[in-house]
């Protein structure tokens, strides 16, 4: 399985997360990819590329035009407004306020792109993004091209990232891109399968009512786990997309029993859904020892879930998402990839 992968994710990485009140280190940093790529060269996994030019017009096809420009944009605008520090969302359009007009002013600007307030903007963040996507689009076309599989590391992650929103550590949603990216290619039905522990609400906003890309994601309970605000079970899709939009939110401490129980029932559903390709949007934070999350599994639970993905048998692409338990990031998510590669 041939991993990509690019330098420039380094580009991006704050100073400071806001975590239960205070500043911290950013869980989600470029330590996290270093893991990842030790324990591929350490498993034998040693097909490792830097990723091919980003192409622009897909990500200007998947992202609002002013949402592009904002990404590319608020750094300098941030400064030339003298504002001391990185840029850090704190006004956002609340109940009952105006959201469809985006102010001038570049404060109320990043709240008005913002989902949330921990993922702050710096001076590498559009170039790292843009590698990000650069390195899904890249393994996409691996896959596209008769691969059975490849591994998208990304990072920034981009299961957050709507058309129009950044947060959850996201920017451009790398999965949904490698998603539009089959059926540019003329593969018909998709599905993104999205394992981890946070509810993928980009890419659920992006399908939501489309019913040619499957999504279905297994996650904490919104009542319990971020984004909080999407991920519950009775959001099944719209229109033509009704049905095409699975959620499977568990509670806290749930294990590898129910968790393998729902990944089961969204594989039943990609099978009858008639998915010729599958994008995993693959984030290990499901992780029993992760900081920021409340599911049990231990690392061999990622080779069982990696092994029942592989019976499947679709072309398969992997976008690397989240986990935040580094020491054992690389051992989970090249688990999934090596259970896959074993099916
Ligand atoms: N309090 C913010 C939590 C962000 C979670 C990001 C993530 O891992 N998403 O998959
Ligand atoms: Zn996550």
């Amino acid at each position: 399985m041939r991993t990509i992968c690019s330098e420039d994710h380094r580009l991006h990485f704050p100073q400071a997360e806001l975590h239960a009140g205070q500043f911290v280190t950013p869980f989600e940093r470029p330590s996290r990819v270093e893991y990842i790529l030790a324990r591929l060269r350490e498993r034998g996994l040693n097909d490792i590329a830097a990723p091919d030019p980003v192409a622009m017009a897909p990500i200007r096809a998947l992202c609002r035009p002013d949402y592009l420009a904002f990404l590319e944009h608020a750094w300098d605008e941030w400064k030339r407004a003298g504002c001391a520090g990185e840029i850090i969302p704190a006004s956002f359009p609340a109940r009952r306020m105006n959201a469809d007009r985006a102010p001038t002013n570049i404060d109320g600007k990043v709240g008005f792109y913002a989902l949330a307030a921990e993922t702050a903007i710096t001076a590498g963040t559009w170039a790292a993004a843009l590698s990000s996507a650069a390195v899904a689009q890249t393994a996409q076309r691996i896959v596209a091209g008769g691969a059975r599989a490849a591994f998208a590391l990304c990072r920034p992650p981009g299961h957050h990232a709507t058309a129009d929103m950044f947060g959850g550590y996201c920017f451009i949603n790398n999965a949904a891109l490698a998603a539009e990216a089959f059926r540019a290619d003329g593969v018909a039905r998709v599905a993104v399968l999205d394992i981890d522990f946070h509810h993928g609400n980009g890419t659920q906003d992006i399908f939501y009512r489309r019913g040619d890309v499957f999504f279905a994601s297994i996650h904490g309970a919104p009542e319990h786990a971020f984004p909080y605000y999407l991920g519950y079970s009775d959001e099944t899709g719209e229109g033509p997309g009704e049905g095409a939009n699975l959620n499977l939110p568990l509670p806290p401490g749930a294990g590898y029993g129910p968790w393998a129980e729902a990944l089961d029932a969204a594989l039943a559903r990609i099978r009858a859904f008639g998915a010729e390709a599958l994008v995993v949007s693959l984030g290990v934070d499901a992780y029993k020892d992760d900081p920021i999350s409340f599911f049990t599994l231990d690392s061999p639970d990622f080779l069982d879930a990696g092994r029942r993905i592989g019976r499947l048998g679709l072309p398969t692409l992997f976008c690397m998402e989240g986990g935040y338990a580094i020491e054992a990031i690389g051992v989970n998510a090249v688990n999934v990839l090596e259970g896959f590669l074993d099916a």
